[in-house]
């Protein structure tokens, strides 16, 4: 009867082994579908590219092309009626000689009557194609703009070239909104442009009656919608009460309307389409590449992320207006203070500023009086200042087109600008607690973490990609790091990191611990409470290495957010992903692109040197997404480094990573050896009582590890011949794998050596290999679970599994019905049929 249970038993966990290697199988698969989708999503869009590389895309109703190529030609012309008036009117009130790409196009699309949408990169000059169709038409435009701020700097400069326009808004005087009410219905139009919010149209019933009433005179010419994306709960800005203008379109149809805005997917842009009512438009995007724009990012290291950003500002940007974006308002006031005291003109602003102090500190910056604005994103919409020489961020944006829009401040004049990121690891999460409640935050802004991480696409491109463009990356004429510092790239397998730092959350987990992405980092790196230390595979990775590790991880979801929320505040914590079990896959793998340098011999021998290397270190790279970073290297070396940038860069030393692994492989092949010489069931004992030495927790599976790690041995063998730690291997390990074979016959001579072993047969049952992880699995949580609530009572007991662990044990979950007697049995039992099963 015990044995049918036994068996039963046995079984069960054999089939549930077998279930979850056919989930991870589904899991792979499902990655590589999302893989091949993609492909074939780019492949199609460059397909499309490659049949009409016009920017124009007709209606949002994709079998209909409405606007073709010849038509777009057909609006670029200027032998339209209005054509005389509009040329005379760029250039005697706008002074302007010519038209900007699309501009002509749009213009002329209006003033024939159609529906348009314009997505135009922020700068190139939206406005003008409502303002200019404005002045060469009867009757006055209606422009929906959502900032009252925004309106009044759109009004200043109108009034500036003697262009009549007026604004209602909650802070008209009755007198004012009765003479503009009142101009709405006149026929000689004092007018030529009403700006008003959404809100106003939302609750005047007063403002839609004169509409109604101008619309039946002929006096509402069109109606332009700025900022049109706000209408969209996916676009970056959403409003409210954008969301009622389509009251507009259903109660003035015959009227044109033209919606503007500088970042929309298509996808927004088919909600804005829906929200407003406009059955057909066309949809004009002008390309959104910035060529004079320089993008970058660095990492940031917090202690001197000011000190760089101060000597950028005096050194290569001495007397050039910049904006410096920060996180928060208190960053905005310390910041600014910080670069005060380095001698810069520099003032805070945002939205906690009274009013008055917000357009004196505009003011200031646009006559060039200051030459810096440290500043909240609310120093934003409307701020139109032509010879903005920088952009830096401080702190990462919460989206990569609110990054777009931030940066794209820079370089209005077309001049040559610079667009700098800092990528802050704690940055990232105080972000995330900060959109939580937003419904794709999350998304957004791991699309910007995977901006700043990424070092193998060139900026613009991953910047096209969202925004749905077709990039060459040639045609960035290396105008961002990652193109300028090209060919730099090296992949490297992070798979068994990835294994060391999920079995840190997961440990935490088991043992109803929390970890902030903070904590993991600390805790990976051999900080932290004592007992946690003992019990984890503390790294030696660098801190840069670390961090650059967990946000891949979090972006490819080994790891995903785990939000706990308090009255006072919002914690981030890490949790596991929905592929981090895949991680238990002995052939699963990851590999993560970093980039590398190969520097100069003196600079070699330095890093080395510092980092105890005798041998010399043949490449050496740096942490992605980290560019020039002075104080690392000064950090690493011990000592300074000159200015040049390949110096100024924060290396990273891949070789390190290489070192790791391979120390790693060698300690587990010890292990096995170990193991290997036990062969009877009292060696779980004597297991048992090496199971209280942290090291040595995850050892239950002696097969699975021997195959792993032979295969790993042969890689190892193979691509890292010269490398000094193999010189330094022990007499055994040198016997197992003769330096002069390859892997398929070094697995050979594998089988040769072990024959008796099980692990040949191991190679060749998959099945075997998975039910052996589970089973370690199970019982290495349960051993850690011993370890942590036995650390003080194993201390003073005997080694050996039943007096040290009787205590302890009780509190532990097995299966049910299984004693520890008969758990640690069922355990050996296993391992035991599997050998013979093999043999
Ligand atoms: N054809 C042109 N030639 C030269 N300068 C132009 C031309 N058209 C517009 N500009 C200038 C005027 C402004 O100083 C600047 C930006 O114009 P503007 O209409 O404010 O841009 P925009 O509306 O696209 O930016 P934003 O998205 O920030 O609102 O470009």
């Amino acid at each position: 009867m015990a044995n049918n249970i036994d068996d039963a038993q046995a079984e069960l966990d054999s089939v549930e082994a077998e279930l979850e290697v056919v989930e991870l199988q589904i899991s792979e698969l499902l990655e590589k579908q999302t893989k091949l989708n993609s492909r074939k999503n780019k492949l199609l869009k460059i397909l499309e590219g490659a049949c009409s590389s016009a920017q124009p895309s007709g209606s949002s109703k994709a079998p209909k092309p409405s606007f073709s190529k010849q038509d777009l030609q057909h609006y670029e012309e200027s032998d339209f009626s209005w054509s005389k008036e509009v040329q005379a009117k760029l250039c005697s009130v706008f002074q302007l000689s010519k038209f900007r790409p699309l501009q002509q196009a749009a213009i002329n699309l209006s003033m024939s009557g159609k529906d348009l949408f314009l997505v135009m990169p922020t700068g190139r000059g939206k406005s003008l194609c409502y303002q200019l169709p404005a002045l060469c038409s009867k009757g006055f435009t209606l422009v929906i703009a959502p900032l009252v701020s925004l309106m009044e700097d759109q009004l200043m400069y109108l009034k500036s070239i003697n262009v009549s326009a007026v604004t209602l808004n909650a802070s008209s005087t009755k007198e004012d909104s009765k003479q503009i009410l009142a101009g709405m219905i006149d026929k000689n139009s004092p007018f030529k442009l009403l700006y008003v919010t959404p809100e106003k149209i939302a609750k005047s019933k007063l403002l839609m009656s004169k509409l109604e009433k101008a619309y039946n005179m002929g006096l509402l010419a069109r109606i332009a919608v700025d900022e049109v994306h706000c209408c969209s709960q996916w676009g970056h800005d959403f409003r409210p009460d954008y969301k009622l203008l389509g009251i507009l379109k259903r109660q003035f149809p015959n009227v044109p309307l033209v919606g503007l805005t500088a970042t929309a997917t298509s996808n927004v842009l088919k909600d804005c389409q829906k929200i407003l009512c406009v059955q057909e438009p066309i949809t004009l995007t002008a390309p959104f590449n910035r060529p004079n724009l320089y993008y970058e990012v660095r990492f940031k290291d917090n202690e001197d992320c000011t000190d760089q950003i101060a000597a950028l500002i005096r050194g290569r940007y001495k007397n050039q207006s910049g904006i410096v974006y920060v996180f928060s308002q208190k960053d905005a006031e310390v910041v600014a203070t910080d670069l005060q005291k380095r001698d810069i003109l520099a003032q805070p602003y945002h939205a906690n500023m009274e009013p008055s102090d917000k357009s004196l500190v505009h003011q200031r910056w646009s006559s060039k009086k200051i030459q810096v604005v440290v500043a909240t994103v609310a120093f934003g919409m409307g701020i139109d200042k032509a010879d903005v020489r920088f952009v830096i961020h401080h702190t990462i944006s919460k989206s990569i087109e609110n990054y777009y829009q931030e940066s794209g401040r820079a370089g209005r004049d077309d001049g040559p600008a610079d667009c700098i990121v800092f990528f802050g690891f704690m940055d990232i999460f105080r972000i995330s607690t900060m959109v939580v409640m937003e419904n794709t935050g999350q998304q957004k802004l791991q699309n910007m973490v995977a901006y700043c991480q990424n070092v193998d696409r060139c900026r613009r491109a991953m910047m096209a990609i969202h925004f749905d463009e077709v990039w060459n990356d040639e045609e960035c004429n290396q105008m961002c790091d990652v193109c300028r510092h090209g060919n730099d790239y090296i992949t490297m397998d992070i798979t068994q990191h990835a294994r060391d730092v999920v079995e840190i959350v997961e440990m935490a987990a088991s043992m109803d611990e929390k970890l902030t992405p903070l904590k993991v980092c600390e805790a990976w790196m051999g900080k932290g409470p004592a007992k946690r230390r003992k019990m984890i595979k503390v790294t030696s990775l660098s801190r840069l290495e670390v961090e650059s590790i967990i946000i891949h991880l979090l972006l490819h979801g080994y790891f995903s957010e785990d939000f706990s929320f308090t009255p006072y505040t919002t914690y981030f914590y890490l949790k596991l992903g929905r592929k981090a079990s895949l991680l238990k896959n002995g052939g699963h793998s990851i590999t993560m692109k970093m980039r590398r340098r190969v520097v100069s011999h003196a600079t070699v021998k330095k890093v080395s040197e510092s980092a105890g290397e005798k041998s010399s270190a043949k490449v050496e790279g740096k942490r992605p997404a980290d560019s020039d970073n002075k104080k690392s290297v000064a950090k690493k070396d011990g000592q300074a480094v000159d200015t040049q940038e390949e110096a100024e860069t924060a290396l990273i030393d891949v070789s390190n990573i290489e070192r790791h692994n391979k120390t790693k492989i060698y300690k587990n092949h010890q292990n096995i050896e170990k193991r290997l010489a036990q062969n009877h069931i009292e060696s779980l004992a004597s297991e048992a009582s090496e199971y209280v030495k942290p090291t040595s927790v995850f050892e239950v599976d002696v097969e699975v590890n021997l195959v792993q790690e032979q295969n790993c041995a042969c890689e190892e063998e193979k691509g890292l011949k010269n490398a000094p730690e193999q010189q330094s291997s022990s007499p055994k390990r040198r016997r197992k794998q003769p330096p002069t074979q390859n892997c398929a016959a070094n697995a050979n001579q594998v089988k040769a050596d072990l024959v008796s072993t099980p692990s040949e047969v191991s190679i060749i049952s998959a099945a075997a290999v998975e039910e052996l992880h589970h089973l370690r699995s199970y019982y290495s949580k349960q051993l850690r679970r011993i370890n942590y609530i036995s650390q003080e009572h194993l201390q003073s007991s005997q080694p050996g599994m039943l007096t040290c662990m009787r205590e302890p044990f009780k509190s532990l979950r097995f299966p049910s019905r299984t004693t520890i007697a008969r758990g640690a049995r069922n355990l050996w039992t296993r391992v035991s049929m599997r050998r013979k099963l093999i043999q």
